[in-house]
């Protein structure tokens, strides 16, 4: 029976979810009651200050970590370890460097057994849609940052999960290779349709990429706001450059300063009381 707050549309459902470590200075609580859903084919960002909790929900949806209260279900299933049903993508390299890119690409296809000449086929309709044609039998020690980013996302995609998880994929590249990434990625998500959820602390980019930005609080991490982001797409330089975005833009930075600042003034707080004085 679907919850009296989900749709059919619903790909995902997040129900009350708190995370809660024990900490040498005692129990924190990371992640507080968050609910959201995500419907099919959407691009939902996840916004807020550092240590908010952000990485901690995605690992709960990834069923990387399972010791939490509340549920996630995708397609009606829930989560309560890794699931063929998702797809992560993270900021640390995670190319295996002993594989060509074509082999990277392969793994998930050999471990569901697909034929050779099938994997191949579907590695490179991946390798092609990452942009890296050519580049097949390169090892990752050989391609740069941002190469190897594509390498990880193709990897992902070629195992078609039905929500794609990005972990601040682009915070270790360059400005330059950051927005060429993302405009490629933006691009498949589109092309594919494919449902995705994007830890990211650049609003522009939240923006431009989404249709709903979730916007997180200081700790205890909860659900501050979800801002629809009624932009036209495609998301075009002049619609980038235009009054209404830039409103979505200083609107969601009005809600981060103020958590930001909460996060700050706890730190020196902190300190202060570290350093008894
Ligand atoms: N395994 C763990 N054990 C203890 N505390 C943890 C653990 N993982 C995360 N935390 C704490 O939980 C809180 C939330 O961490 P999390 O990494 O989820 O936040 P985040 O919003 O992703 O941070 P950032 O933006 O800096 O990556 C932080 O205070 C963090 O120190």
């Amino acid at each position: 029976m679907l919850s009296p707050s989900s749709t059919r549309n619903d790909i995902l459902v997040a129900k009350d979810v708190i995370v809660r470590f024990e900490t040498a200075e005692g129990p924190i609580t990371a992640v507080d009651n968050v609910s959201f859903n995500v419907r099919q084919g959407e691009f939902l960002s996840v916004i807020g200050p550092s240590g908010c909790g952000k990485s901690s929900l995605f690992n709960v949806i990834g069923g990387l970590l399972t010791h939490h209260q509340g549920s996630v279900e995708v397609g009606g299933e829930t989560i309560d370890g890794p699931h063929k049903s998702i797809g992560m993508v993270f900021q640390e390299e995670s190319t295996f460097p002993w594989r060509t890119v074509i082999d990277n690409v392969c793994f998930p296809l050999e471990l569901i057994g697909l034929p050779k000449a099938k994997r191949i086929e579907k590695a490179r309709t991946f390798i092609k849609m990452v942009g890296l044609d050519g580049f097949e039998n390169r090892f990752p020690g050989e391609l740069s940052g941002g190469m190897r980013q594509r390498v990880s996302l193709a990897r992902t995609l070629a195992s078609e999960p039905k929500i794609l998880l990005m972990d601040e994929p682009f915070a270790a590249l360059d400005e330059q290779t950051r927005l060429l990434l993302g405009d490629k990625v933006l691009q498949i998500q589109q092309q594919l349709q494919q449902t995705t959820l994007l830890i990211t602390h650049n609003i522009t980019e939240a923006v431009q990429m989404s249709d709903r930005i979730l916007v997180m609080t200081y700790r205890p991490g909860k659900v501050k706001r979800i801002v629809d982001i009624d932009l036209p797409r495609p998301r075009t330089s002049e619609i980038v450059g235009s009054e209404a975005f830039g409103r979505y833009v200083a609107e969601i930075w009005n809600d981060l300063r103020e958590e930001a600042s909460r996060g700050l003034q706890d730190e020196e707080e902190h300190l202060h009381g570290a350093s008894g004085s």
